[in-house]
């Protein structure tokens, strides 16, 4: 199959859909590989190192789009790329649909078969194309929660560690999955005070095991998140309903009695964001200010360190990529219920559930759409 790569449009993103590695293991496989010029510069890799590893190195992204038989990306594509997708034309890549109307509305009518990163699951109830990237963007949250604390970018002036003899911050984590258990780590690491408020007690206990007592946690009410976040200098928001929008947990009223010059990570703002006062930014320009606390909503936290997350991304992405330009995407994901899991729009079908129940299209099973 002709696989194209083009190169990443959002604000700074500087990762790719494929790095030369993988490339080479896609013309092993047989396959035609086209990749955009300068797709890979962000991550280090030349045109050269695409040609070296097989790839023919296309100018401009309309051709690709024009002849591919599918997208890789890393981003969910953008107007522009959306107008661009052709019947049939498989496009695998981040998507975060539930939270995207417009998004949603460009795929299903593009006719395009749109497998997701973010919803393909493992046998042990994980999502291991997003785990990668919530690694990072877990690890990120906290120091870039502690640059925002800096009184120079609005902050209170507290570092998260302390030093001897002056009490370290707090950091409230909401959600104890990926993004929480990698910001846990790096907070504790600094010596701050750390709290994660989850619903899973399963999870808790593992949380607990691996980080003994020197980690808190608590049962996520709405009153533990509200009295936790009033007394925290880092809120990091981790939460996930697979697919879905994010839950909100904070709402703007909570907000009053948070401290002055406290910061809020809004990890789930890919999905939406868990706080009422939650909205996109980018790399160019990562904050704003409601009622004192700095909110840092960056929905490609992971763009930001491209390299590591390339090579992270391409880890797993590529066996489940390998398989559906070995096997046309029909026969792939029937014969793999997890990689079935990722298949969001079919043909102008909406076939994930919470995206189609958020944005009120019509649920067509997976099954059902790929038998059509
Ligand atoms: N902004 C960015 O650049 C990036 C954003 N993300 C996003 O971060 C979010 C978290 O991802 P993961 O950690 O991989 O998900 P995960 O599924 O590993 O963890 C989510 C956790 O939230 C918990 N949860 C659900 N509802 C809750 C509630 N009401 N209170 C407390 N906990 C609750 C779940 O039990 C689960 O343990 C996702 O929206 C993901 O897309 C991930 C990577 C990069
Ligand atoms: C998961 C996601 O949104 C990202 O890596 O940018
Ligand atoms: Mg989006």
């Amino acid at each position: 199959m002709l696989i194209g790569v083009p190169k990443e449009i959002k604000n700074h993103e500087y990762r790719v859909g494929m790095t030369p590695l993988s490339v080479r293991e896609a013309v092993r496989h047989g396959h035609k590989l086209w990749v955009q010029t300068g797709a890979g510069l962000g991550i280090g890799a030349s045109d050269e190192d695409y040609k070296n590893a097989g790839a023919q190195i296309i100018p401009a992204a309309d051709e690709i789009f024009a002849k591919a038989d599918m997208i890789v990306k890393v981003k969910e594509p953008q107007a522009v790329e959306r107008k661009m997708l052709r019947e049939g034309q498989i496009l695998y890549t981040y998507l975060h649909l539930a939270p995207d109307p417009e998004q949603t509305k460009d795929l299903v009518a593009s006719g395009a078969v749109c497998i997701a990163y973010e919803t393909v699951t493992n046998s042990r109830g994980g999502l291991p194309l997003l785990a990668p990237m919530s690694q990072v963007a877990g690890r990120m949250s906290i120091q870039s929660g502690a640059h925002c604390l800096e009184k120079a970018q609005g902050g209170s002036g507290i570092l998260l560690g302390g030093v001897p003899g002056v009490a370290p911050a707090k950091v409230v984590i909401l959600g104890g999955g990926v993004v929480g258990t990698n910001a846990a780590a790096m907070a504790l690491g600094l010596g701050a005070d750390v709290t994660v408020l989850e619903k899973s007690t399963d999870r808790m206990e593992e949380l607990v095991a691996r980080f003994g007592t020197q980690l808190k946690t608590l049962y996520s009410t709405q009153g533990a998140v509200e009295d936790e976040c009033a007394t925290a200098d880092l809120v990091v928001g981790g939460v996930l309903i697979p697919g879905a929008a994010a839950p909100k947990l904070v709402t703007r009223k909570m907000l009053k009695d948070w401290k002055n010059g406290s910061v809020l990570v809004d990890v789930a703002i890919d999905q939406g964001g868990c706080a009422e006062t939650s909205k996109a930014t980018t790399h160019a320009d990562p904050t704003y200010v409601v009622d004192g606390v700095i909110h840092y909503c960056v929905a490609n936290m992971p763009g930001g360190v491209a390299r590591t997350s390339t090579y992270a991304l391409n880890n797993v992405t590529l066996p489940f990529g390998l398989a559906i330009a070995n096997k046309g995407y029909k026969q792939a994901l029937l014969e793999d219920h997890h990689l079935r899991a990722g298949l969001n729009v079919c043909k102008g079908k909406v076939t994930y559930k919470a995206v189609a129940d958020d944005l009120g299209y019509e649920y067509v099973p997976a099954e059902k759409a790929l038998a059509a």
